[in-house]
């Protein structure tokens, strides 16, 4: 297939692309940080808490003190590493399935969902959320239906495919899906220039997606990329 053919498969990033980055820095960063302390004290020494704890570096995991400070501290610098990603997951749980935390899709995803499905399209998600946390984001959205996962079928973080600016990442992700072993039979759609060039390099079609609050694009990046500010422009 041409390289601007019809995607088989469209793989989407979460933040700046389906939601906005205020709903992660403003209300699920703030979110994790207030439940963590009462969630440390409960689950410190807990068997089913030590995943979480276990997959720090030593150093941070000496104390619920300790791990507090670090938490802050990469989430004041929006690390994406994977222990912290697990953890983040683990803390919204419960937030999720309270009803206090909804996911503001933006207003074109969850018809175009309905459209990609429709026309027999695969949609999979890559995000450096953990996969945990990606379900836990569409099976709690603020649309209608709110429960997007059965229009889902697959998940990617940087855990089972690898970082997000790198090429060799997406090429995990192809080869984890035989079945449509072209590249460019992928779109893959992301506010990430950086993670765009890396897909594009992986053979797969990828768009810039410009949301409100994203970072600003180049006129550099505007010239080497497709940027859509709607999936309704697919
Ligand atoms: C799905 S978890 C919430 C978002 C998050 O923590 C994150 O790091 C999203 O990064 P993305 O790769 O989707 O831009
Ligand atoms: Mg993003």
């Amino acid at each position: 297939m041409a390289s601007s053919g019809q995607p088989i498969v469209v793989l989407l990033d979460i933040e700046g692309t389906v939601c906005p980055i205020s709903f992660v820095k403003d209300v699920l960063f703030p979110y994790a940080l207030s439940a963590l302390p009462a969630t440390l004290q409960a689950q410190w020494d807990k068997p089913e808490f030590s995943q979480y704890r276990n997959a720090f570096p030593a150093e941070h995991a000496t104390s619920q003190e300790a791990l507090t400070a670090h938490v802050k501290d990469l989430m004041s610098r929006d690390v994406k590493i994977a222990y912290l990603k697990s953890l983040q997951g683990y803390l919204w749980e419960s937030g999720y399935k309270s009803g206090e935390l909804k996911a503001p899709l933006f207003d074109d995803v969850a018809p175009k969902f309905a459209e990609w499905k429709k026309d027999g399209k695969e949609i999979m998600i890559y995000s450096s959320g953990s996969v945990a946390a990606q379900k836990l984001l569409f099976k709690h959205t603020n649309g209608e239906p709110a429960d997007l996962i059965p229009e889902i079928s697959d998940y990617f973080d940087t855990v089972n495919a690898g970082p997000k600016q790198e090429a060799s990442s997406y090429q995990t992700i192809l080869s984890k899906h035989p079945e449509i072993p072209e590249a460019s039979d992928w779109l893959f759609l992301s506010d990430n220039v950086k993670e765009v060039d890396a897909a594009k390099q992986a053979g797969m079609q990828s768009f810039v997606v410009e949301r409100p609050g994203n970072a600003e694009l180049s006129a550099e990046d505007r010239q080497n990329h497709r940027v859509i500010k709607s999936f309704a422009e697919i």
